[in-house]
């Protein structure tokens, strides 16, 4: 399966330009569509989803014209939304099942086994039958992706499922998605540039609504091997000094002292260690390339 985006546009009626021209390939499998707050990620996923009309452009579900036949493409479609909604005194067994006859899932027998098999598959077996409006938010996560499991989807979309999520539980969940079946295309949109490296052999980062960079974080590494450095720097004039004359990319604390992270083509000297490159230098240098070109 695989789905193409061509030439999306947006522009909300306050002006603000959502998407501007964008277009991606994404095949089976686990994308990473990473991008800063504002993006225009959310627009995206709900473009695809066809719970909002681009102004310009087509997306293609294999054959389906996606825009044109959006009752087909809800057919095969399994949606976690950003904002979930509000969870109800129901429990989860409950909504379940009420979900999975809304999605036509008529068969009594058929549905029970669904329920039960994505209950068990999201670890909330034990919990079935508790409200969800009980839940902890990993809790919510996981079954946010149980209701998107429901009728076997081809795609299914997750909007920053991890946000706000403790590292246990986004652990957890992280798991669950990896554990969907290969020849599903799986969108995962997110701030969090460690949630694409641990899961998609695909990816790519927009900002401003448009594609930054497009393809496997493995070869987006190798671009940029043997040219980050990093270095300690001890006060904020060596700080202002690195950023005026290197192509710096971030700053950490480690062990209570600033570490600079630079791209340089050469040695940039004394002081600067060379270290693995990181897909968040990716990240990071990409969005600052955007930054500058707008300027
Ligand atoms: N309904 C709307 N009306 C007007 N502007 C909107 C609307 N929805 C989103 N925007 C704006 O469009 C831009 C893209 O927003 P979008 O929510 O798609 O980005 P995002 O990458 O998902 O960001 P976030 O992580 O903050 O949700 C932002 O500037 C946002 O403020």
């Amino acid at each position: 399966m695989s789905l193409r985006i061509e030439g999306i546009s947006k522009t909300y009626a306050n002006g603000v330009k959502a998407l501007q021209n964008l277009s991606l390939n994404i095949g089976n499998n686990m994308f990473g569509l990473l991008g800063p707050n504002g993006a225009g990620k959310s627009t995206l996923m709900r473009t695809i989803a066809t719970l909002q009309e681009p102004d310009q452009g087509a997306i293609w579900l294999d054959d389906i014209n996606v825009l044109q036949n959006k009752d087909a493409v809800r057919r095969t479609l399994g949606y976690l939304p950003q904002e979930f909604g509000v969870y109800p005194k129901m429990s989860a067994v409950d909504m379940l099942n009420h979900l999975a006859v809304m999605k036509g899932i008529t068969n009594a027998g058929e549905r029970k086994d669904q329920v039960e098999a994505l209950l068990r598959q999201t670890n909330l077996w034990d919990v079935r039958k508790k409200a969800l409006s009980g839940y902890s938010g990993g809790m919510k996560q996981r079954f946010g992706i149980a209701q998107a499991l429901l009728g076997k989807p081809r795609l299914i979309i997750v909007d920053e499922p991890t946000a706000g999520l403790d590292p246990a539980e986004r652990n957890r969940f992280l798991n669950l998605l990896s554990s969907i079946g290969r020849d599903t295309v799986v969108i995962l949109s997110t701030h969090i540039v460690g949630d694409v490296k641990e899961l998609c052999p695909r990816m790519a980062i927009i900002a401003g609504g448009r594609v930054l960079l497009e393809g496997a974080p493995n070869e987006a590494l190798s671009a940029i091997e043997g040219r980050i450095y990093c270095k300690q720097v001890n006060s904020q004039e060596e700080m202002a000094e690195v950023e005026q004359n290197f192509d710096m990319i971030s700053t950490h604390m480690a062990g209570g002292a600033h570490q600079v992270r630079v791209y340089a083509e050469t040695a940039p000297g004394e002081g600067f260690v060379q270290e693995p490159g990181d897909l968040e230098d990716v990240y990071f240098l990409n969005l600052k390339r955007h930054q500058t070109a707008k300027a």
